[in-house]
């Protein structure tokens, strides 16, 4: 990007922006997979739990009974099929947390992002995340990434439970509010054009990461402005 985009606020997507698909779809999905069953039988009294689970019947039309098997079948399903059902997003992000905290779990991110992400820090602007992956996620994932704990750089995290659905203009309206700003003082960082046209239609500021390799490289991005890395996005704080 040649031309610095006035901005005060940088939110950023996680999957296929600042890591690979691979690191989420593979390494995370395939250490929650397993774990889902047991972590359900586990936490019989976790309020969280509960009603993840009864989220999980709910959506997929099973009785109201239905044991743990049978939601981990669905679960497993979603997964399968990459749907970012909120329910199967708050049961990974327990999983993962307690992953990051027994070390068994790092974050790989693209080479470019970290530089960028403490550029835009030192100019001022403010940074936060927006991810299909729940806020514990989201968090315990930046806490231990290959390039240190960088969770001092974030004054916000959203997911589709504090913010909305990510295609959709109103979970970045909601946003908006919460980061007490312009909406054309947000610029919104995703490798998923329709994420970026949600936020546009908010009034937020875009650019697509067409990463090389990743599946939106070759994608439509329209009238956003489109990225191979972080390297080429460059912002203005305004004073
Ligand atoms: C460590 S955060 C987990 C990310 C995740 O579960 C996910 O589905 C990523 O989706 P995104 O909205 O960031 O593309
Ligand atoms: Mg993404």
């Amino acid at each position: 990007m040649t031309e610095p985009v006035a901005a005060r606020w940088v939110v950023i997507d996680i999957e296929g922006t600042v890591t690979p698909t691979s690191q989420v779809r593979e390494v995370l999905y395939d250490y929650a997979r397993p774990r889902l069953g047991p972590w359900i039988d586990e936490h019989p009294d976790d309020p969280e739990v509960g009603a993840a689970v009864a989220d999980v019947r709910a959506e997929a039309g099973l009785p109201a009974d239905a044991g743990t098997d049978a939601v981990v079948a669905v679960l497993h399903a979603w997964m399968d099929a990459d749907r970012k059902a909120t329910p199967l997003k708050t049961l990974q992000g327990l999983i993962w947390r307690q992953g990051y905290a027994d070390a068994e779990l790092t974050t790989e991110l693209f080479p470019d992002v970290v530089g960028a992400l403490l550029h835009f820090h030192d100019q001022g602007a403010g940074l936060a995340v927006f991810s299909s992956g729940s806020v514990a996620a989201q968090i315990a994932s930046f806490s231990h990434t290959g390039d240190g704990d960088l969770r001092h750089l974030f004054q916000h995290h959203f997911d589709t439970t504090n913010a909305g659905p990510k295609r959709e203009a109103r979970s970045y309206r909601a946003m908006t509010e919460v980061l007490g700003t312009d909406p054309g003082d947000v610029l919104f960082a995703s490798d998923v054009p329709a994420e970026l046209d949600a936020a546009a239609e908010a009034g937020w500021r875009t650019v697509g990461l067409a990463r090389p390799g990743e599946p939106f490289a070759d994608a439509d991005f329209g009238t956003h402005r489109a990225v191979t890395t972080f390297d080429d996005i460059s912002i203005e704080v305004p004073a």
